[in-house]
């Protein structure tokens, strides 16, 4: 299978993030295959493709999630900010607050809907308490949630519904102001409101920031994400504007796949 497709990149926009001749293993098994691809800056980039295909792998390599994991390596490029984030001797904690990730299930720590916000930003910066509490509000109000927290942000971030724990997450995400959020499967666990809710939000995040997502769901993909990378058994087989890859992809298997005659 040939890499990719990018003819019908955008040249126009500025890639944030770079990957070249990418190359990823668990032990000897080898995850993902020569990817090449941009990510494009204050863009949302979606993964797509059959279980199992890599898009995860592939999302993780981008903050070196997989450095907490024994036996996993990535080889090649993958630069941001001018330094391949693959090298050794990278500040994994600050590419972690650029890098943001959000997981497919929420997860917020087990304390207050304030503290869940505070206590990443406390690890990066000492901010006089008038300051924490308005970047509280502005994370809040960034994951279209202020409105819904703002009476009980003393109350344990555990009594949020899904949908709103999702949201604090991606709060707890931009309260460190990053540059790129990477998004994990990030509405598999809710219903279809709250995923609504959470495509809206990232529609408008995109104003800010730079997006990759991981989803399972087509519509999802389309109407959310402005470029489409589609995977197969570890390889990228097609990576161009998402109403390209809907619409008229250049690769049959990329056509099976979205029209669901995969398989
Ligand atoms: N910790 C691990 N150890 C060994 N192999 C792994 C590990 N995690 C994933 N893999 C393998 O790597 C490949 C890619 O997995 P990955 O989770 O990236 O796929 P995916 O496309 O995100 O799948 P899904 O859509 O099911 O979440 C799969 O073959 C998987 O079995």
């Amino acid at each position: 299978m040939t890499n990719q497709t990018l003819q019908s990149h955008d040249g126009s926009k500025k890639p944030t993030i770079e990957i070249s001749k990418l190359n990823f293993f668990y032990g000897n098994f080898q995850g993902l295959k020569d990817i090449n691809l941009h990510i494009n800056e204050k863009k949302v980039t979606a993964f797509i493709g059959p279980s199992g295909c890599g898009k995860s792998t592939l999302l993780r390599t981008l903050n070196r999630m997989y450095d907490l994991y024994p036996g996993q390596r990535a080889e090649g490029q993958i630069m941001y900010g001018g330094k391949n984030i693959l090298d050794a001797g990278q500040d994994l904690n600050m590419l972690r607050a650029k890098v943001g990730m959000v997981f497919q299930k929420p997860t917020p720590f087990p304390m207050s809907i304030y503290d869940n916000i505070a206590f990443g930003i406390r690890l990066y910066e000492k901010l006089p308490k008038g300051e924490m509490d308005e970047r509280v509000e502005w994370a809040l109000t960034k994951a279209a949630l202020w409105g819904e927290a703002k009476d009980k942000l003393n109350k344990s971030g555990l009594s949020l519904s899904g949908g709103q724990q999702q949201r604090l997450c991606i709060a707890r995400s931009v309260a460190v102001r990053p540059e790129v959020l990477l998004l994990d499967e990030p509405t598999s666990a809710l219903d279809p409101i709250s995923t609504a809710k959470v495509e809206e939000l990232i529609t408008e995040l995109k104003q800010d920031y730079t997006i990759a997502i991981v989803t399972h769901n087509m519509q999802q993909a389309a109407r959310c994400s402005d470029f489409t990378a589609y995977m197969y058994l570890g390889e990228l087989v097609e990576f161009g504007q998402t109403d390209q890859i809907f619409m008229n992809p250049a690769r049959k298997e990329t056509q099976d796949y979205i029209t669901g005659r995969f398989g």
